[in-house]
């Protein structure tokens, strides 16, 4: 069902990782798995992006859901390796349509990487434990 949900060591924690799958058949079925969420990581594939507006719209939706109230937020722009554009332009272009910069109750962080070669895969995890390290006064 595109569903896929896993726990990952890194950097002491455990990270349970509910992997909710994207297509429009299975959206109504993300509500049922804000409970409990510390981050939501929302992924861009780079190499469809005229579908950013539809991403924008998803992600406000997403974002206006009061269980996800303060929850830090991730965007992973996927498939760095097949991208041939400027990447300073392609992070602007993507902070600018899904408004980030007009988050006011979401730490948020961009990454530019990639699920196939395993780049900036690294940054994300360790921006997600420092975040909740930070959150949580874990010193
Ligand atoms: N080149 C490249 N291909 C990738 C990368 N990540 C995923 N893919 C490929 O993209 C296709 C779709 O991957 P999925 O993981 O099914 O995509 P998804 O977004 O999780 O799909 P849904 O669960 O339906 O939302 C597969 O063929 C993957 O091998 C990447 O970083 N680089």
């Amino acid at each position: 069902m595109g569903f896929d949900i896993s726990t990952v060591q890194y950097a002491g924690f455990n990270i349970n990782v509910w992997d909710i799958g994207g297509q429009t058949s299975l959206r109504a079925f993300w509500f049922n798995y804000f409970e409990k969420t510390d981050f939501l990581m929302w992924v861009i594939d780079s190499s469809s992006l005229h579908r950013l507006h539809e991403s924008f719209t998803e992600f406000s939706k997403v974002l206006s859901e009061d269980r996800l109230a303060g929850c830090g937020v991730i965007v992973m722009v996927n498939k760095m390796d097949l991208y041939q554009g400027n990447v300073d332009e392609l992070r602007a272009e993507i902070v600018k349509l899904l408004g980030l910069d007009q988050l006011e109750n979401h730490s948020w962080q961009i990454v530019l990487g990639s699920a196939y070669t395993g780049e900036n895969i690294q940054y994300a995890l360790d921006w997600i434990t420092k975040e909740y390290e930070t959150r949580y006064l874990i010193l």
